[in-house]
């Protein structure tokens, strides 16, 4: 099947490192890039800065927004890269329903990782206290997603390897690849 749009949406959980590598990956690739945090309502933000898990009624609104956001940009013609934490198979069902190809980058690594990264960010409203839960929400990719194309790589690596990786394993054209970092 020929698609008009590819989407990467770049998952995991909370301090994974999404907003570093879609970034990196936006500029390299000159795909649009949009932030899941963006289309949270500010019920939901205000949920999770008092160190509230978000329930799934919290989230399936939210994972329709963001469907809606790639399939304008797929009849646009439109390639984008995303950040969305998608924790579970059924979010991923959902958002795999926007118009155009949509992959999915999981940033996988080991919960003590993941919580220095984020006690060493600052001005962020998801606290620490919140990886818990995040990570036994998580429901990894399944064979049949990663034979479809959706990738998982450890964020141990540094961001250049990890964009690197999954630029090669695109396939993408050479001319929509620039080698500006
Ligand atoms: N591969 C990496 N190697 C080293 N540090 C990284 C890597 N990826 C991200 N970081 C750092 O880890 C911290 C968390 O990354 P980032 O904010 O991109 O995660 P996130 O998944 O977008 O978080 P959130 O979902 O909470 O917004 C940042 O300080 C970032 O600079
Ligand atoms: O599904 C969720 O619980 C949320 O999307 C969270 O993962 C945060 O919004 C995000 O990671 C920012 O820290």
């Amino acid at each position: 099947m020929q698609y008009q749009a590819t989407h990467l949406v770049v998952m995991g959980v909370a301090g994974s490192g999404k907003s570093t590598i879609a970034a990196a990956l936006s500029r390299q690739l000159g795909w649009a890039c949009a932030e899941a945090d963006e289309f949270h309502p500010r019920s939901n933000i205000s949920k999770m800065t008092q160190g509230i898990p978000l329930e799934d009624g919290d989230r399936w609104p939210w994972l329709q927004e963001i469907q809606d956001w790639m399939t304008t940009q797929a009849a646009a013609g439109t390639s984008t890269v995303l950040t969305c934490s998608a924790l579970k198979q059924t979010y991923r069902e959902l958002l795999s329903g926007a118009d155009g190809r949509v992959l999915f980058i999981h940033l996988d690594g080991g919960a003590e990782l993941i919580s220095q990264r984020m006690q060493g960010r600052e001005g962020h409203f998801m606290p620490p206290t919140l990886l818990p839960s995040q990570l036994a929400t998580l429901e990894p990719l399944t064979t049949g997603e990663l034979a479809a194309g959706s990738l998982r790589l450890d964020i141990a690596l540094p961001p250049q390897e990890i964009v690197a990786a999954v630029i090669a394993a695109l396939g993408v054209p050479a001319n929509a690849a620039t080698s500006s970092s």
